[in-house]
């Protein structure tokens, strides 16, 4: 019950739907019971007594029955839809926005498959009690007492014996809920599986294919695939045991019924009528009974589910908007003081006290081999992490002072291997900031070296990019993250390894290009060619997350360090062609 609570700001503001339901339901369950009455009255008083002007009343008054509870039946349904679908609707907005403010980390151990498959089934089997599974179960409650109440009325001795099957009934009912729940909980898991298996399958088609493991891929899916059936059959063969097992009992129930009750209608204790009603009204109590394993277990499904939603909402947000956070202009001052960062605690520091000062319009170049921590240098500029310790200081403040859209929308980051939507070549541009004209888009196209390129397409920027921009080269999709950077007019512009997929000679000219946007502005180059960082004001260069050596290129060039053995490395075959380019 926890979980429902919990998750009760989200349906409990639509409980009038909820309740006019329930309103409905009752109208229809009293009218089903009715129909044994009905039966009851046509015998004995009608039939018995052969008063036959009687029928078109008793005809009325059944059709009259048949059209309120046709129109409450359709309430019932559509309302209970309405409580459900409306409630998770707001539920699945929530989920969506939390996972738009989760902080990176977060993302560091999710699994795509898993979190989709929270947000779609997870969220559904929530919605499938709200609709149906609350108000099913309380109109088994409501139909057995209302026909307990009436077979009492007619017979208490035949109604004792009806119901010494209730109990063989319980038993089962819960025998089988003990064993079904955790067949269902594999049935998600499972299912869970065989989507995280196509989800990571097609997100690394490129990998597949290039390393030709499709029989491999094909294998695992296979795998998960027999998995999922297994699991499903099994579930299944428990389900198909249970329905005979329900209904052999029902139906000694109505053997002894029929046995007791026709000796008590010989002996004239009980009318003929009576015993036809409560035949009917019997199976008004098997058959909710048996609905009652499928309803308890919806409940069970629906309370994991909530379980794994709020795994979502309740998750910790690391980085945390402080109340008083401000909203400003940046200039585009960063400081770092002593930083220290560790993603995983008790790891490694990925930085270990890192200082440096980038005055506005500066530009800082940082350089080192893979995992020495360019990129993480930056993402505490963006507050992607948080410092372990240690300040980093924008405009001469602490960037936790700042609202996170403030900061984000003011420093432009380009990454290695950029995302772009599916969607126009226009819209992925102005993507970070949807106001700016066409003419500006075409002006940061034309900045990036992209423009050319983007008219060769057969439609221009009306061009629709696949799902991660495929049917694009490395490089053409760097350009077009180069130009969406401009577009948003940063303060701090961050490239992060923004040009490794471009030729030298592009590179050379997104350059030149990128010098006037750079100007006014802090930027931050991270690469492994010392061509894209040569210019830098500073260079700071990184060896396992520490500044071994800073300067400009001329001051490290010869300075018998890191710097000079890559320089030299690069620069051995490559001087001339560079130069040839300029
Ligand atoms: N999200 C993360 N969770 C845990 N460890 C991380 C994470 N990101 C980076 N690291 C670790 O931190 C260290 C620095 O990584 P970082 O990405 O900053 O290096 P880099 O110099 O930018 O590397 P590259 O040139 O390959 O991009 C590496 O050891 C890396 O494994």
């Amino acid at each position: 019950m926890e979980t429902f609570k919990k998750l009760k700001r989200f349906y409990w503001p639509y409980k009038k739907y909820f309740i006019w339901s329930i309103l409905f339901m009752l109208v229809v369950t009293s009218i089903t019971v009715v129909y044994p009455i009905m039966l009851q009255i046509t015998i004995d008083d009608v039939v018995v007594q052969s008063r036959y002007e009687l029928i078109p009343w008793i005809c009325g008054l059944f059709l009259g029955l048949m059209v309120i509870k046709g129109f409450s039946t359709f309430s019932f349904q559509y309302l209970g839809d309405l409580f459900g679908m409306t409630s998770v609707y707001k539920l699945r907005e929530s989920l969506y926005d939390k996972l738009q403010t989760l902080a990176f980390k977060y993302y560091d151990n999710a699994k795509t498959g898993d979190i989709m498959s929270r947000l779609t089934a997870d969220v559904e089997g929530f919605r499938f009690f709200l609709s149906v599974g609350f108000a099913e179960l309380l109109r088994i409650i409501s139909l057995i007492l209302i026909s307990l109440s009436i077979m009492f009325y007619y017979s208490v001795p035949l109604a004792l014996v009806t119901m010494a099957a209730m109990p063989f009934l319980a038993i089962v009912v819960f025998q089988f809920d003990k064993r079904v729940h955790p067949a269902f909980r594999n049935v998600r898991k499972s299912f869970g599986q065989l989507n995280t298996r196509v989800q990571e399958n097609i997100s690394g088609m490129n990998t597949v294919k290039s390393l030709s493991r499709e029989d491999f891929e094909i294998g695992r899916f296979s795998n998960s695939n027999d998995n999922y059936r297994q699991k499903y059959l099994f579930t299944s063969k428990l389900w198909a045991r249970f329905f005979p097992m329900m209904e052999f009992i029902g139906n000694v129930s109505a053997v002894v019924l029929l046995a007791y009750g026709g000796y008590l209608v010989i002996n004239e204790t009980m009318n003929p009528g009576e015993l036809v009603a409560f035949f009917s009204l019997v199976w008004y109590i098997m058959g909710p009974l048996m609905n009652l394993g499928f309803i308890i277990n919806q409940f069970s499904q629906a309370k994991a589910s909530g379980e794994r939603l709020l795994e979502i909402l309740e998750a910790k947000e690391d980085i945390v908007e402080k109340e008083s956070a401000i909203e400003t202009t940046i200039k585009g001052h960063v400081e770092f003081n002593d930083v220290t960062l560790t993603y995983i605690k008790d790891d490694d520091e990925a930085l270990k006290n890192i200082s440096f000062d980038a005055p506005p319009g500066k530009t800082i170049g940082l350089i080192g081999a893979t995992g020495s921590g360019k990129t993480s240098i930056t993402q505490l500029i963006t507050r992607f992490y948080e410092p372990e310790q240690g300040e980093v200081l924008l405009d001469g403040r602490p960037v936790s002072d700042y609202k996170l859209k403030t900061l984000r929308s003011q420093i432009g980051f380009v990454l290695q291997e950029p995302f772009l939507f599916s969607t126009t070549i226009r819209e992925n541009i102005s993507y970070g900031n949807p106001e700016v004209t066409e003419d500006q888009i075409v002006q940061a196209a034309k900045m990036a070296q992209a423009h050319d390129f983007i008219m060769e397409l057969p439609n221009g920027y009306d061009t629709l990019l696949g799902e991660r921009g495929m049917g694009l080269s490395g490089g053409q999709k760097q350009r077009i993250a180069i130009a969406r950077a401009i577009c948003i007019d940063p303060s701090i512009l961050i490239l992060d390894d923004a040009t490794s997929a471009v030729d030298m000679q592009t590179e050379f000219k997104i350059q030149k290009a990128l010098r006037e946007v750079m100007k006014n502005r802090t930027s931050f180059i991270i690469a492994h060619r010392i061509s894209s960082l040569k210019h830098a004001d500073e260079i700071l260069v990184l060896e396992d997350g520490e500044i071994v050596e800073r300067g400009t290129h001329d001051d490290l060039v010869n300075n018998n360090g890191p710097y000079e053995r890559i320089f030299n490395i690069q620069y051995q075959d490559r001087e001339e062609i560079l130069s040839a380019v300029k």
